[in-house]
């Protein structure tokens, strides 16, 4: 099979309908059962991968459920699909381009080429330059134009030139250098850079201005906003020394005036979703410098390796996925539900919001016919313990079935004792985790409630119905290793999602339209133009926010 060869809907096999004749089986069982009649499920349903150990036994499956599921991926020729993949064989096949993000995690010692060109010298070289850059500012030799150390990063970035970075650096908070903090912009509302630079010296402020593009209006935007902010303080001479940029497009970086010389590159083939392993992760070489970084790299190609070589049936991305699809297209599940454990994974839920929704919200297939399963499912998420007291209600409790994601680690980078000897404040935490799981998975019955004492009219409303699916992904502790280790196991599951629903999980032409249109009628907005050929409710709110803006005085 190629990359490129058109297969049919996953619906179409035989071992499709095997599946959906046992989900008739397995549909009404419930946890309390399946744990009841295998004393062994929760040691045995756990895979590991790297430093992770991915606990899936409070999943709705039993034991013959994973076979078939495994049978299903080989039938849409996952294996293959992957190959082609890591291979750097064209999987974007709308935009004719690889998507070798794994390249960028190789070892100096491997060989990749594509169409001829050895990728990870290409690599290497930019990881040197941007390792040379970090440990001069780092340790203060880059200084700002009038001779004082930057004790200031700020991104300039968006979608997947910012996402990515700014989770990272706040998951590595305690790795950080103590000196040189690191500011994250992305939003085209002013507020977002005045409040990045607000209380900023632009004497000791560096920006790294990230777009792979280098067309992205919010960041262009932003940057010439930030620039003018340098320039007005410090001169149109301090560019050099206070703006690098990422990108591939170098011949915009310099139309932009950034010297090109400080640039750093990453290609087409690396998607913006995908692209923190490249050069859009200065930001965070710059944090835990070149070591750190390097460990982080390692993380993610372990678990590359583990994705390209483990058993389908033992393969932690390609578990998740089925578990991803089993509930999205038999329990119509819409929705799932990442849940850290770990305050410092804030950001993971908005990361992982764009590496599956943008890579998977989808609804054609590969050969531009419309798909007939159910793709890309909603993601979101917040940290254990704030969602407890927010939404946890509604998993609990509420009709629809969201199958949640758990993340715990056991070490934390810091901890604090409880002031009865009963412990730690880590071990609250995990303490809160564990109860989670089990109270999703296995509820309170009407009995337990009546043996407890609780009044009749008030049970029906204290059940908890349970059986309500989780994994559990823990880890020793979150160093920069083991978070490589998680973004690439997510990064894999998303893939394998994207191929069992046969669609290209590398382009994004849904989110073209709305740019160009805010192009147009930035037209209208911002000047005294005509919102042309736009619909009466558009035309109103024009007119509407005209006359309030003009009738109050602009900055
Ligand atoms: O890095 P840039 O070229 O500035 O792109 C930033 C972002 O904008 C786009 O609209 C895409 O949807 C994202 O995939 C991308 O990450």
């Amino acid at each position: 099979m190629t990359a490129t060869s058109v297969s049919p809907s996953i619906t179409a096999f035989l071992e499709w309908q095997r599946l959906q004749d046992h989900y008739g089986d397995i549909a009404s069982v419930h946890l309390r059962e399946l744990f009841g009649a295998d004393p062994r499920r929760g040691r045995d349903l756990t895979v590991t991968a790297g430093d992770l150990s991915i606990d899936y036994s409070m999943s709705r499956i039993d034991r013959d459920t994973l076979p078939l599921l495994v049978a299903l991926a080989r039938a849409a020729g996952l294996e293959d699909h992957r190959d082609c993949m890591l291979r750097g064989n064209p999987v974007n096949t709308t935009e004719n381009r690889p998507a070798l993000h794994t390249a960028l995690r190789l070892p100096a010692s491997a060989e990749l080429s594509v169409d001829g060109h050895d990728v990870v010298a290409d690599v290497h070289r930019v990881l040197d330059r941007m390792a040379t850059f970090t440990d001069r500012v780092r340790s203060g030799r880059w200084r700002g134009a009038t001779g004082r150390r930057i004790t200031t990063v700020v991104n300039i970035g968006i979608g997947g030139s910012d996402l990515g970075p700014r989770m990272v650096c706040q998951a590595l908070r305690p790795y950080s250098h103590p000196e040189l903090s690191v500011r994250f912009v992305s939003n085209v509302d002013p507020a977002d850079l005045l409040a990045a630079l607000d209380g900023l010296d632009p004497a000791t402020t560096l920006f790294v201005v990230a777009s792979k593009t280098f067309t992205t209006i919010e960041t262009l935007t932003n940057a010439t906003a930030a620039r003018s902010w340098v320039t007005g303080a410090l001169g149109e001479d301090a560019v050099d020394r206070h703006f690098v940029a990422v990108s591939t497009n170098a011949a915009k970086v310099a139309e932009f005036g950034i010297d090109p010389a400080n640039m750093f590159e990453f290609w087409d083939w690396v998607g913006g979703r995908y692209s923190i392993g490249s050069a859009i992760g200065l930001p965070v070489m710059l944090a835990i410098g070149r070591g750190a970084f390097g460990d982080f790299l390692a993380g993610m190609h372990t678990v590359d390796r583990h994705f390209a070589t483990a058993p389908l049936e033992s393969n932690a991305p390609v578990l998740l996925a089925l578990l991803g699809f089993w509930y999205a297209n038999f329990f119509d599940a819409e929705t799932r539900a990442v849940l850290p454990y770990a305050n410092d994974l804030a950001a993971l839920p908005a990361y992982l919001q764009q590496l599956a929704m943008e890579s998977n919200g989808k609804s054609v297939q590969l050969n531009g016919t419309p798909t007939d399963v159910s793709t890309g499912a909603i993601w979101w998420g917040e940290p254990g313990t704030n969602g407890q007291h927010a939404f946890y209600q509604l998993l609990h409790q509420g009709t629809r079935l969201v199958p949640v994601d758990f993340l715990g680690f056991a070490a934390p980078a810091a901890d604090l004792p409880l002031s009865d000897g009963s412990g730690s404040m880590h071990d609250v935490l995990v303490s809160n985790l564990l109860a989670q799981r089990r109270v999703l998975a296995f509820g309170r019955t009407p009995a337990d409630l009546a043996a407890d004492g609780i009044r009749e009219d008030l049970i029906p409303h204290k059940v908890m119905a349970g059986n309500r699916p989780s994994t559990t992904i823990l880890a020793p502790e979150l160093s920069p290793g083991v978070l490589g280790q998680l973004i690439a196991l997510y990064e894999h599951q998303v893939f394998t999602e994207g191929v069992l629903s046969n669609i290209n999980s590398f382009d994004q032409w849904g989110v073209e339209l709305g740019k160009d249109q805010a192009l147009q009628l930035h037209r209208a907005v911002g000047g005294d133009g005509v919102a042309e050929g736009v619909d009466s409710s558009t035309e109103a709110i024009v007119q509407w926010y005209r006359a309030i803006r003009d009738g109050s005085p602009r900055m």
